[in-house]
C-alpha cells in the first residue's frame, strides 16, 4: 500500500511527516518502522519521523507524535511543531506529549509557545539530587552542564568556541551517561553577545542536527539563568537563527523559519 509523505524542515532540521489526520496509517507507527523510514542511506531520510492524528478529546487542532532518527518516540520537537503548525495553516494548537502548544504565524516565520522549562533534578530527569545550574560533572573538558527540560531532557555546556569541540565524539558519550536515566540531547553554546548565542547541538537518537529547537530554547533558558544574555536573544545554529523568548509569565517562545521540500509517496510494506 503506498502511503504519502510531506519531507519539511526548520533551518534544516528535516523531517518525514505522515499526515494520518483523515485517513489512518495501514498499521500502528513502530520504532523499527520509524527507524527504516528516517534512514538516510535506505530510507527516506531525516532527523525525525513525525505523524500526525486528529486530536481527539486533546482540546487542540490535531496532534503530533515524534520518532527520532533511531526510532524512539520522544517528547517534544521544536522545529518539527513549527512544521505541523505551518502545515495546519500557521495558527494552530498542537497536541503532542509535552502538552498541547499553540503555534503563530507571522512575518518571521511560525512562532510556537514552548511552555514552561522544568529545572528541578528530577524533573530532567537526573540519576541523583545536584544543583542544575551547575552540574558538579564534567567530560573532557567539558566542564558543569546546565541541565534544562522543556518537554525533553537538553544539558548545557557554555564554552569559548563551541565550534572547536569534538561534538561527534563527546556527543554521544555524554548522551548515553548514566547520570541521564532518559538520555539527554547535548548543547554546546558560546555567547557571543547579550543578544546573541553561538549553538551546536548532538540531539538524542539522532545525532548532529543543522538546528535543534528545543536545544536553542533550553540553552537560551541556561544562559538567562545564568544572567549572561537577556531575556530575548538570538541563536545562530549551523542551519540558521531562531528567536528564542522566556518571558515574566514563564513562558518560551520561539520564532523561526519552517519550509515544505516536497511531497511523495512510499511502500509501506517496504519499511516493515
Ligand atoms: N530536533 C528537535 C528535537 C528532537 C527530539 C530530540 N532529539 C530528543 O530526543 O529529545 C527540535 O527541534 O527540538
Amino acid at each position: 500500500m503506498r502511503v504519502p509523505f510531506i519531507k519539511m524542515h526548520g533551518l534544516g532540521n528535516d523531517f518525514v511527516v505522515l499526515d494520518a489526520r483523515n485517513d489512518p496509517l495501514p498499521a500502528a507507527m513502530t520504532a523499527a518502522r520509524a527507524a527504516a523510514l528516517a534512514d538516510r542511506h535506505t530510507g527516506i531520510g531525516c532527523d525525525q519521523l513525525i505523524v500526525l492524528a486528529p486530536a481527539g478529546d486533546a482540546g487542540a487542532d490535531l496532534a503530533m507524535r515524534i520518532y527520532n532518527q533511531d526510532g524512539g518516540e520522544v517528547e517534544a520537537c521544536g522545529n518539527a511543531t513549527r512544521a505541523v503548525g505551518l502545515l495546519a495553516g500557521g495558527n494552530a494548537r498542537i497536541a503532542t506529549a509535552a502538552g498541547v502548544l499553540v503555534t503563530t504565524g507571522n512575518a518571521q516565520g511560525i512562532a510556537v509557545d514552548m511552555g514552561e522549562p522544568r529545572l528541578g533534578w528530577e524533573q530532567i530527569p537526573l540519576a541523583y539530587a545536584m544543583d542544575t545550574l551547575a552540574m558538579p560533572v564534567g567530560w573532557d573538558g567539558l566542564e558543569q552542564p546546565v541541565a534544562v527540560n522543556v518537554g525533553n531532557p537538553h544539558a548545557v555546556f557554555f564554552v569559548p568556541d563551541c565550534n572547536a569541540v569534538p561534538l561527534d565524539v563527546l556527543g554521544p558519550q555524554i548522551e548515553h551517561d548514566p547520570l541521564f536515566p532518559a538520555r539527554v540531547n547535548v548543547n554546546i553554546a558560546t555567547v557571543v553577545d547579550r543578544q546573541t548565542i553561538r549553538l551546536r547541538v548532538w540531539e538524542r537518537g539522532a545525532g548532529l542536527t543543522r538546528a535543534c529547537g528545543t536545544g536553542a530554547c533550553a540553552t537560551a533558558v541556561a544562559a538567562m539563568r545564568r544572567g549572561l544574555v537577556e531575556r530575548e536573544v538570538t541563536v545562530h545554529l549551523p542551519g540558521g537563527a531562531l528567536l528564542i523568548g522566556w518571558g515574566a509569565d514563564n513562558r518560551i517562545t520561539m520564532t523561526g523559519p519552517a519550509t515544505e521540500s516536497f511531497r511523495g509517496t512510499f511502500a509501506w510494506e517496504d519499511y516493515g
